[in-house]
């Protein structure tokens, strides 16, 4: 059985208050994007190992027993005694780049083994399953323009659609840590809630929509600035970091012609069009 995750970014990111336990409260929306990893399983019958795991495509940092797929593979099976299974991966969305390819992969794994074995979950219990993989995951479930709050992991639904806006995406080839960055912001309230913004039509969000993130990565990447001010010289509508970086992201009418830009030999790049994800 064969599906395929797909990415997200971030449309606005308030980093609202550091918590007692270290971590910050946020404000974001997550919203589905067109990039894809292929995933498929299929039930193993050879040797006496529960999983195998094949990777091909980009390169995965870490073991396979840490791969997110695995994680979520070991999760339902010690709730289920699931059967055996071999596990393929096509890596396409880039790591570290804050568009939550792994969370994908592990929110897609565990709704391919929830539907081949027949384990009836509902998607409320595939999203506290996911919530235990990571803050993110849980979003891919639905796969929804998703208003997230707390520590990105408190979800409501938000009704917006970037249908037949074109997509460019840019992840220069840059690691950001995501700890790091959330080390070097100042938290504060913002004048107003993502919630109140999105309302607005898309040509205003310039205005008054900012990822906080880049008030932190930009000094220290100023390549990663470079690409969204690219962005808007080539006309985008709306231009942002997406998540703790590295990419960047712009929304481009329907009609505008992105041309071939160089942003450096290493860096990954995708242009598409928003369907009805
Ligand atoms: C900030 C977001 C927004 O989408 O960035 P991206 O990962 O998408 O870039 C995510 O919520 C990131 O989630 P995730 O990437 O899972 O972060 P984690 O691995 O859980 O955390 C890495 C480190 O970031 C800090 N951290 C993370 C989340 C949070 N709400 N407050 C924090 O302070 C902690 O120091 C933590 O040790
Ligand atoms: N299936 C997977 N795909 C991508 N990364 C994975 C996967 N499993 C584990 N990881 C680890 O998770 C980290 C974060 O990856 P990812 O979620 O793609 O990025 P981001 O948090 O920037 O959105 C990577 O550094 C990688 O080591």
């Amino acid at each position: 059985m064969l599906t395929f995750p797909n990415a997200k970014i971030n449309l606005g990111l308030n980093i609202t208050e550091k918590r007692p336990d270290g971590y910050h409260n946020l404000e974001t929306i997550f919203y589905p994007v067109p990039v894809e990893d292929a995933l498929e399983i299929n039930t193993l019958n050879e040797g006496d190992h529960k999983f195998r795991l094949h990777l091909s495509g980009l390169e995965i940092a870490g073991e396979a027993e840490n791969n997110l797929a695995v994680k979520a593979y070991k999760l339902l099976d010690a709730a289920f005694n699931l059967p055996p299974v071999d596990i393929h991966l096509f890596k396409r969305i880039p790591s570290g780049a804050g568009l939550g390819g792994g969370s994908a992969d592990a929110a897609f794994m565990l709704k391919l083994l929830n539907e081949k074995f027949c384990l009836a979950l509902s998607d409320e219990a595939l999203e506290d399953y996911a919530a235990r993989l990571g803050a993110d995951c849980a979003f891919f479930i639905k796969n929804r323009a998703t208003y997230a709050e707390g520590i990105g992991n408190v979800f409501s639904p938000v009704a917006l659609s970037l249908k037949g806006y074109q997509l460019w995406l840019v992840k220069p080839d840059i690691f950001v840590s995501t700890k790091e960055a959330f080390a070097k912001i100042k938290p504060h309230r913002p004048a107003q809630s993502l919630k109140q913004i999105i309302e607005r039509p898309v040509e205003e969000w310039r205005e008054c929509m900012v990822n906080d993130f880049e008030e932190s990565v930009f000094p220290q990447f100023p390549a990663i600035g470079a690409v969204k001010e690219e962005m808007y010289r080539q006309g985008a509508v709306y231009a942002s970091m997406s998540g703790s970086g590295s990419s960047v992201y712009g929304l481009f009418n329907a009609d505008a012609l992105l041309p071939d830009v160089d942003f450096g030999e290493k860096a990954f790049i995708y242009k598409g069009r928003f369907g009805d994800m």
